[in-house]
């Protein structure tokens, strides 16, 4: 069988996003925070300085009390300003007392100085075993993990989970991935 061409592949993740960003509307308030404790967890076992968290936008995990537990266990928080599409994000430096600005797609960002995470947290609508992860469809993570080359954990629900995900050339798999269930260590293709 020939290889999808990529707007098949397009279309595959579209249906997909709809599907999953549906499905996210179950989260509860528990599941939350069991998530935020793992994640929180298994950021402090790590030695990184600089955690790039991320905002959240409607129907997503919030990640801000999060941000308050890093910024108060001495860790730098960063979060991303979403550039125009097909470049990397930018991230900024966040503080509790931070005035946020409107972005692009809703989203929104702290008005600190422009900063280099040396760990990243990855949002996803889907992912599989393997670490691939479906988002928005901007590309802004795949872009952005290929250019800084830090790690990166990818964070959302268990019944985000799916089988295998449509995957392109450029999807970059995660090695971690954090659900209100637990730590997933992820088996990247060998390939890779
Ligand atoms: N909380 C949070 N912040 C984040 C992300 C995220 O997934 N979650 N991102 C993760 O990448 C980046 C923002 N990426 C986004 C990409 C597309 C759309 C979006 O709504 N796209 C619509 C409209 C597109 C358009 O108007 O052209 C769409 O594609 O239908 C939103 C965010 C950076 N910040
Ligand atoms: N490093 C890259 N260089 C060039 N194009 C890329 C790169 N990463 C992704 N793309 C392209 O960007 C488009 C969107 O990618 P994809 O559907 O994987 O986004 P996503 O992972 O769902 O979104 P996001 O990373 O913003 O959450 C695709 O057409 C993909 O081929």
């Amino acid at each position: 069988m020939a290889a999808p061409q990529i707007s098949d592949l397009d279309l595959l993740k579209k249906e997909l996003r709809l599907k999953m960003a549906q499905l996210r509307q179950t989260l509860s308030y528990a599941d939350e925070e069991a998530l935020r404790t793992f994640l929180l967890q298994e950021i402090l076992l790590r030695p990184a300085r600089k955690v790039a968290a991320v905002w959240p936008l409607a129907g997503e995990v919030d990640l801000r009390p999060l941000c308050h537990d890093l910024y108060a266990a001495g860790r730098d928080v960063l979060l991303p300003e979403t550039t125009p599409k097909g470049s990397p994000l930018i991230f900024r430096q966040w503080f509790p007392a931070s005035e946020m600005n409107a972005g692009r797609f809703g989203t929104l960002h702290p008005d600190g100085e422009i900063d280099i995470p040396d760990l990243v947290l990855v949002p996803f609508l889907a992912f599989d075993r393997f670490g691939y992860r479906l988002g928005y469809g901007g590309g802004y993570y795949d872009r952005t993990l290929a250019e800084l080359n830090v790690p990166a954990i990818g964070f959302g629900l268990s019944g985000q989970r799916v089988s295998t995900l449509p995957k392109g050339p450029y999807d970059i798999p995660l090695e971690t991935i954090v659900t209100e269930r637990g730590v997933i260590r992820t088996n990247p293709p060998k390939s890779q």
